[in-house]
């Protein structure tokens, strides 16, 4: 569990914590601070209503990423948040409360990343390189005798992924020796994980809609390598840059 409120006047600790959770686990828990903890609420508030939305609404929102991979599911639906406007007025209340709450959590969940990216890489350069995308999941309750699977086993195509759910648990990862363990999720934490390596999946079991958003931080060039900051002598290059997309 990292708490980046604790880290400002010593980036040096934060990259520290950061850097053994990833080596050792792959992913941490991240707590957040008291902002994006009210957007948390008012964001799961809306996902119900955005999922409620006419299909041919919600297929506006489709992804420009180039071969993204669309996951197999049979509990979960998926959607995409590419602008505010492209959820059209319903009820006009509620347009303003769900573009601005997708917007405003986008953002300040875009400014963990780059907090987190400047502990971790203190690399100028991946700022411009990256880009996001914003994915909303509802898992339906499993009808009796139905595969309580919500997405099958796979591993994210992204380098950086930061989720969050409402109260129920779902995200089961694959530990080293291939055992599956579940997330439980503290209140106020976002669940961050080095996208490529790690495999999870979604099970759904209790009486309760499982509602989930994900950032994935990706290149938008396709391009994956070790930035050139991080190689020197000391520290040789042991990845070659490949792109995602070819
Ligand atoms: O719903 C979740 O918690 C995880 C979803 C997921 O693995 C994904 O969207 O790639
Ligand atoms: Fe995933």
């Amino acid at each position: 569990m990292v708490g980046l409120g604790r880290c400002p006047g010593c980036p040096a600790q934060g990259r520290l914590w950061v850097a053994s959770a990833l080596e050792e686990y792959g992913c941490f828990m991240l707590k957040y601070d008291k902002q994006v903890s009210m957007l948390h609420d008012a964001l799961f508030s809306v996902l119900e209503e955005i999922f409620d939305l006419p299909v041919e609404t919600k297929r506006k929102n489709v992804s420009d990423v180039p071969s993204l991979p669309i996951l197999r599911v049979t509990l979960c639906s998926v959607l995409y948040f590419k602008k505010a406007s492209a959820f059209p007025r319903l009820q006009p209340s509620n347009e303003l409360k769900i573009s601005s709450t997708l917007f405003c959590r986008t953002s300040a969940v875009r400014r963990i990343c780059y907090l987190f990216l400047a502990f971790f890489f203190l690399f100028e350069s991946r700022k411009e390189s990256t880009d996001y995308l914003f994915r909303m999941m509802k898992y339906r309750v499993s009808k009796k005798d139905e595969v309580k699977v919500g997405s099958v086993y796979h591993k994210d195509m992204d380098f950086l992924s930061v989720l969050d759910q409402n109260q129920v648990n779902g995200l089961e990862m694959k530990a080293k020796d291939g055992q599956w363990f579940s997330i439980d999720y503290k209140p106020w934490t976002l669940f961050v994980m080095a996208g490529e390596p790690l495999m999870h999946r979604v099970m759904i079991n209790g009486n309760k809609e499982r509602y989930s958003v994900g950032l994935f931080s990706y290149s938008h060039k396709g391009m994956v390598e070790v930035p050139e900051e991080l190689v020197d002598d000391e520290h040789p290059l042991q990845f070659k840059p490949y792109n995602y997309y070819v």
